[in-house]
């Protein structure tokens, strides 16, 4: 089981080391500090948080980056590069990467003005990746109920659920994952009837039919780059921007609505929760012990 001192006699200064690269990191790149939770995220829910998803093309493993859910889409890789170097350069050999994006992810909620938590340490790194394991990724398109059933796979709830998707406060999204709503949804030519049509109207400048599908806009249409409780009020406004966003508010009779509304009521309520899903997801299988090994480059097993 992991522990919030984990490196206090090996590495006390990791979290600054780690705080102070992102720092430098978000002066040329307000996303990043998006880029990174999401890092977390889509580690943790393919073989646990092992750092996985890190893996190169190399010795024989086929990476999780080139998978669908994160080809293209995930970013950030290079400044958890340049972490591992920082903190190489002063405990070398001693912090795992899984343990970087764990760190990394709740340094980043709390530059974007979040709360802070005790990140629990001690996850060691895999020596495999587990590319076709990336199905286990909730897709936007997806119904609540097999998103929720993808959480609960994990050992997530449904409280879990709506706080961690909270996360979508800030970082930016490309137009494939949600011009679907836009022009076509029912196949008859009409948009997503949970979409509001003033934003409904401001997301077809930016996504025109035909358009570049990579075109970037933001989770969060009110405060783009702060990490606050606007993904929730949103919602209750049809200003959702994924599907799986507006569904967590607007799939009748779901039990979703009751923690939406909680949580666009209450800021500390979301901040608690999304502190205690943020270890609950951190929990999701690590390696401990002798499992694994302290990779020396996040991209290579050693
Ligand atoms: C509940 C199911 C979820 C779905 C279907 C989903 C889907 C997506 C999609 C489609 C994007 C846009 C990616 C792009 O356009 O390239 C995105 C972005 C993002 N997601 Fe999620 N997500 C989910 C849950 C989460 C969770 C649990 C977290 C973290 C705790 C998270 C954090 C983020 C962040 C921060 C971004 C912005 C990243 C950036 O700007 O680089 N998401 N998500
Ligand atoms: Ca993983
Ligand atoms: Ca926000």
């Amino acid at each position: 089981q992991l522990s919030a001192t984990f490196y206090s006699s090996t590495c006390s200064n990791v979290s600054s080391i780690i705080r102070g690269v992102v720092e430098q990191a978000a002066q040329s790149n307000v996303r990043i500090t998006a880029s990174l939770l999401r890092l977390h995220f889509h580690d943790c829910f393919v073989n646990g948080c092992d750092a996985s998803l890190l893996l190169d093309n190399s010795d024989g493993i086929a990476s999780e980056k080139d998978a669908p859910p994160n080809a293209d889409t995930v970013v950030g890789y290079e400044v958890v590069d340049d972490i591992k170097t920082a903190v190489e350069n002063v405990c070398p050999g001693i912090v795992s990467c899984a343990d970087i994006l764990a760190i990394a992810a709740e340094i980043s909620v709390t530059l974007a003005g979040g709360r802070s938590w005790n990140v629990l340490l001690g996850r060691r790194d895999s020596r495999t990746a587990n590319q076709d394991g990336t199905s286990a990724l909730p897709s936007p398109f997806e119904t609540l109920s097999e998103i929720t059933k993808k959480f609960t796979d994990v050992g997530l709830d449904t409280t879990d659920l709506v706080a961690l998707s909270g996360a979508h406060t800030f970082g930016r999204a490309q137009c494939r994952f949600f011009s679907g709503r836009l022009y076509n949804f029912d196949g008859a030519g009409n948009p997503d009837p949970t979409l509001n049509t003033t934003y409904l109207e401001t997301l077809r400048q930016i996504c025109p039919e035909g358009g570049n599908e990579n075109t970037l806009t933001d989770l969060d249409l009110t405060t783009r780059n702060d990490f606050d409780k606007n993904y929730y009020t949103n919602l209750q406004n049809n200003h959702g921007l994924l599907q799986s966003d507006q569904e967590l508010f607007s799939t009748s009779g779901a039990a979703t609505i009751d923690i939406v509304n909680r949580f666009a009521a209450s800021q500390s309520d979301f901040f608690d929760s999304f502190a205690q899903s943020m270890i609950n997801m951190g929990n999701i299988s690590p390696l401990t012990g002798t499992n694994g090994e302290i990779r020396t480059n996040c991209r290579r097993i050693n």
